[in-house]
């Protein structure tokens, strides 16, 4: 795991389009194409609108999501209108978007259509930008959720979330499929989550932080972009 830690948020909004950006250039310019899943909450905001203006071969990239709310496309909540609103802008605006919310009530009725959908994002992931939040949950791997477990356990690409404490039910990726990416990064900001992160690199139970199974895995180096 390697830290990089910035004073401010936008250079770390910057350094961290910059380097995602080169990823995918390269990663295009080798196989033809890229695939980018991004977090949602408030977060990632600025590296959206830093990335969305870069020059890259957008039109070979597809967009899709770690984790969605299971919410219309149209909510306030909906990591898809976020993503739609800030990183599917300007150059950004040709990338092609594979959603993880469909028209199923429920995250496990939806499941399997979505499974089908997911066959259009090109795999390995080149990139997963991760969040996390206070209580050490990333992606919609809750601490206390019912499918806590098979979320870091199963070898499926996709699991459905009620995570409780938090609104709305989840789609996520599992933590398998968070590790099969080429390149990892962990993107939190602020001293409380610098401190969930300390703790989190303490030896423990993953149910606790579910954080842990992205630095305690060996599969794919993590990268964590901290601002003060
Ligand atoms: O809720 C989502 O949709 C997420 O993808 C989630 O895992 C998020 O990254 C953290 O909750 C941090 O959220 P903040 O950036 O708002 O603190």
């Amino acid at each position: 795991m390697t830290e990089h830690l910035f004073d401010n948020t936008s250079s770390l909004d910057q350094a961290l389009a910059q380097q995602v950006g080169q990823i995918l250039k390269d990663a295009v310019a080798e196989r033809g194409q890229a695939s980018l899943a991004v977090s949602g909450g408030r977060t990632p905001l600025g590296f959206f609108k830093a990335l969305s203006q870069m020059a890259l071969p957008w039109q070979a990239i597809v967009v899709t999501l770690v984790d969605e709310r299971w919410v219309a496309p149209a909510h306030g909540d909906s990591n898809e209108k976020l993503v739609r609103d800030n990183l599917l802008q300007h150059a950004a605006a040709v990338a092609r978007f594979v959603p993880m919310k469909n028209l199923a009530d429920t995250p496990e009725a939806g499941l399997e259509q979505l499974i089908a959908a997911y066959q259009a994002v090109p795999k390995p992931f080149d990139v997963i930008i991760l969040g996390m939040g206070d209580d050490g949950h990333t992606a919609s791997l809750f601490p206390g959720a019912d499918e806590l477990q098979h979320g870091l356990t199963s070898q499926d690409l996709l699991c459905a979330v009620n995570p409780g404490h938090a609104p709305h039910a989840r789609m996520s990726l599992t933590a398998h499929s968070i590790t099969q990416a080429r390149h990892l990064f962990l993107h939190i900001s602020g001293q409380k989550k610098r401190d969930v992160l300390a703790q989190a690199m303490q030896a423990g139970p993953v149910e606790a932080l579910p954080v842990r199974f992205a630095i305690q895995q060996h599969k794919v180096p993590l990268h964590v972009y901290w601002a003060a």
